[in-house]
């Protein structure tokens, strides 16, 4: 898996703030695997989700950003992807403990709520922060099925 590549997709709505955040990425030199939107043209979410699930499926990059324009439904469409962690994240507090607990692999932001230097502060969090594991490592075996049983807390 390229360590190295984080993969983006947005519909029209994220467009503008993909391009934005594109542009961050590439500045800490990582690369970018920009799925699109290639213009404003209406497009919808769930095929851009999809596509990002698909590249990180195939192993084309570590980590995803997605946008729209609240960052809800395209968090849904790529929640319903089992390897999919996605976290919708309004401040650098969630995108943190995005990373923190739950070993987010992909960060979602709406382009309608949020300014771009809260998201620069959202995806700069997300790049940077190491999951905990331990308890939370736990936890986030469950969200793939690694559970035993459907009602064990422990
Ligand atoms: O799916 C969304 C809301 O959960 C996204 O914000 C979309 O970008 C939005 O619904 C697109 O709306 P538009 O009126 O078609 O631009």
């Amino acid at each position: 898996m390229p360590e190295n590549t984080v993969v983006l997709a947005a519909d029209h709505a994220g467009y503008e703030l993909k391009n934005t955040l594109k542009v961050v990425i590439e500045e800490r030199g990582l690369k970018v695997l920009d799925l699109g939107a290639h213009n404003g043209d209406s497009i919808d979410y769930p095929d851009m989700a999809a596509a990002l699930a698909k590249a990180l499926a195939d192993g084309r990059a570590y980590r995803g950003v997605l946008v729209c324009g609240t960052g809800i439904g395209i968090s849904i469409a790529a929640n319903r992807h089992l390897h999919i962690r996605a976290a919708l994240c309004h401040d650098v507090t969630t995108a943190r403990l995005a990373r923190q607990h739950n070993d987010a692999n992909v960060l979602a932001m709406g382009s309608r709520v949020l300014g771009p230097s809260v998201a620069r502060d959202c995806l700069e969090a997300f790049l940077d922060t190491p999951f905990e594991g331990g308890r939370h490592q736990r936890r986030v075996d469950k969200l793939s099925g690694a559970a035993t049983s459907p009602d064990s807390n422990r």
